[in-house]
């Protein structure tokens, strides 16, 4: 840490701290993630390894990338890039929203992050306008892996946890254990809405009126959903929701959003995770017709010439 003066705090939670740094040798500014916990504690250890190994397989443009890792004093530290803004605070700034041209860049790549943890069997779990990271260029990163897993193989249960509600997947809020990347498009669909008209898409106030304010706007859970609620301990004597009427997504979004980006976020706001468009489908979605092709092209003229077909 000698080399590094700190500037400020640019992130707290329950793992510790992280901070804005200037590295004194060469002026560059970092970001440091200091973990609170000394590793004394083996459920701690066995968690930041499990963080650290995620971290370790990352390097994406899209993705906020680890420089180093030490110890000191028994302390954990990571160290990072450092992006000069966050969602949460462009979302402060302009509280009707987004330009739909800086909605569909930034939606563009986060699904590009998503689609490349999918490819190395990573699910974030935390997706929310504080973890997506925007540097000065317009450069959207996702950040803060401390909820990550890589998924089990077949078969295989992944424990519960508590991340942000208004962005938790139908499946988590129910409690199911064989969920999986699905969640993380679901959270795509609610930053979607959000930067839209600048306000949450399912504010809910805790985990039974989340599942309220989801139906109100797109109906009811599906039947097996609907038997997993009643089953459920924590749902005990809860009544369902009559939704006669769901406010849907056409109705919000009325003159907000064109055909394609309506048919976009509603092929990811399905309450059957299975029938839930994935990143890579997403990728080709005709919502980014422009944004693919100019990429297409750029690479070409940057990158691997075009194939001769
Ligand atoms: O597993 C992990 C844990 C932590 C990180 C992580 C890595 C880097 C950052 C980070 C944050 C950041 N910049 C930043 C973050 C937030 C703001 C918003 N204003 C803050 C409140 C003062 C402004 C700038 N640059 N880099 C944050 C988290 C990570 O990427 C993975």
């Amino acid at each position: 840490m000698n080399k590094y003066e700190v500037k400020g705090v640019v992130g707290e939670g329950a793992y510790g701290v992280v901070l804005k740094c200037m590295n004194k040798e060469n002026g560059e500014y970092v970001a440091i993630k200091k973990f609170k916990e000394s590793d004394e504690d083996e459920v701690v250890k066995k968690t930041t390894l499990r963080e650290v190994k995620i971290l370790r397989m990352l390097k994406q443009e899209n993705i906020v990338q680890l420089r180093e890792a030490f110890r000191r004093k028994g302390k954990l530290y990571l160290v990072f890039e450092y992006v000069e803004n966050n969602l949460l605070e462009i979302l402060e700034e302009r509280p009707n929203g987004l330009e739909q041209d800086d909605v569909r860049k930034y939606i563009y790549q986060l699904c590009k992050s998503i689609s490349y943890c999918n490819s190395m069997d990573i699910i974030h779990r935390d997706i929310k306008p504080e973890n997506l990271l925007i540097s000065k260029d317009g450069t959207l990163k996702l950040c803060d892996f401390g909820f990550a897993r890589v998924l089990p193989q077949k078969g295989g249960n992944l424990t519960d946890y508590v991340a942000t509600r208004w962005y938790r997947a139908p499946e988590l809020l129910l409690g199911y254990t064989d969920y999986g990347k699905e969640v993380d498009m679901w959270a795509v669909g609610c930053i979607m809405g959000e930067l839209t008209d600048g306000q949450p898409l399912f504010p809910g106030q805790n985990e039974i009126d989340q599942l309220y304010v989801i139906q109100k706007v797109l109906g009811p859970l599906t039947a097996e959903q609907q038997e997993v609620f009643l089953k459920h301990p924590g749902f005990l004597g809860v009544k369902l929701p009559e939704i006669s009427k769901p406010e849907t997504i056409e109705k919000r979004y009325l003159g907000k959003l064109s055909k394609k980006a309506l048919s976009f976020m509603k092929s990811l706001l399905k309450m059957d995770p299975s029938q839930r468009m994935s990143a890579d489908e997403a990728l080709q979605h005709p919502y980014f017709d422009g944004i693919r092709d100019k990429e297409i092209q750029q690479t070409n003229k940057h990158g691997r010439p075009e194939e001769r077909v």
